[in-house]
């Protein structure tokens, strides 16, 4: 590695890797899951990496966290009870806070440290957990969901790390057998779904299960991301049988009031929202055909 640059390098990317410049490591441990690290990038902020991948900068997360959760959230009318597999740093909790209809928050995420390291280095981000909202279970998402009655969820958000390490299950067939089996009728999932520069195999099997699983609409969407691998970083939006979700015109716009009290929105916005779903004919071919 050269004298304060970190290269992001994973079997899931050969041949390339992102650099950051490093100012100072501010944190470096290992928890029962994954090796975990903290340090001040010279131009994006603090960075949060987990076994060598970068999970969150401080200054492009919001484009991650607002649309994983509100191309969900804004396309069905009135969302309440919302679960979070994943995303212990607590960035999806913030956004699912805007909307005032949620009654009930519900959070799994596998490892302890990533909540406590998020809370302590990324106040801004960790602001979530403080929604009174929000039930935190420490433990994996793939029992939660096993354990969760039937048809208990408008709305599951799955804020994954990479099938490589913890999150390997949250890619797999019976999870979004178990989501599709939370969900109510015409209820929604949003996926973490890697890169369609990278991954179009990945992503090609997950929509091949998913058209599977869910009887109501499957799409996949995009947006940029500068800090992940190929610069940008994509999500499946599905929904169950039931009344109709057409995610490409979001009908639950964002209550600017609630917006207020975690800071504005950065990123997302309602033409950002559809344009998410247009693909290059390279992806189109291969996610519409399946
Ligand atoms: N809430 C943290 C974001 C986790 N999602 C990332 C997507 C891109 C991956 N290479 C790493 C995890």
């Amino acid at each position: 590695v050269i004298p304060g640059w970190f290269s992001e390098m994973s079997p899931m990317w050969p041949g390339e890797a992102h650099s950051l410049k490093v100012e100072k490591v501010l944190f470096q441990g290992k928890s029962d899951y994954q090796d975990v690290i903290v340090f001040q990038s010279a131009t994006y902020g603090k960075v949060l990496v987990l076994d060598g991948v970068i999970q969150l900068t401080e200054r492009d997360e919001c484009a991650y966290q607002e649309m994983i959760t509100h191309l969900p959230l804004c396309s069905i009318p009135n969302p309440k009870k919302v679960l979070v597999i994943g995303g212990g740093d607590g960035g999806v909790l913030r956004e699912v806070a805007r909307h005032t209809s949620v009654e009930q928050i519900d959070m799994c995420e596998i490892d302890k440290m990533v909540v406590d390291v998020s809370k302590q280095f990324f106040p801004d981000v960790a602001i979530g957990y403080e929604d009174p909202r929000v039930n935190l279970v420490i433990g994996d998402g793939v029992a939660f969901l096993k354990n969760a009655a039937e048809g208990s969820y408008d709305a599951v958000i799955v804020d994954s790390s990479d099938p490589i390490g913890p999150a390997k299950e949250l890619f797999e067939k019976p999870f979004f057998q178990s989501v599709a089996r939370a969900l109510r009728p015409g209820g929604v999932v949003c996926t973490q779904a890697e890169s369609l520069w990278l991954h179009m195999d990945i992503i090609e099997d997950i929509v091949s299960n998913c058209r599977e699983i869910f009887k109501g609409s499957v799409n996949y969407a995009w947006t940029s991301v500068p800090t992940y691998p190929s610069g940008v970083i994509g999500f499946m939006l599905c929904s169950t049988e039931g009344p109709d979700v057409d995610f490409k015109h979001p009908l639950n716009p964002i209550d600017e009031s609630s917006s207020k009290s975690n800071g504005p929105l950065k990123f997302y916005n309602a033409e950002i929202h559809s344009a998410a779903f247009c693909l290059p004919s390279f992806a189109k071919k291969v996610i519409e055909s399946k």
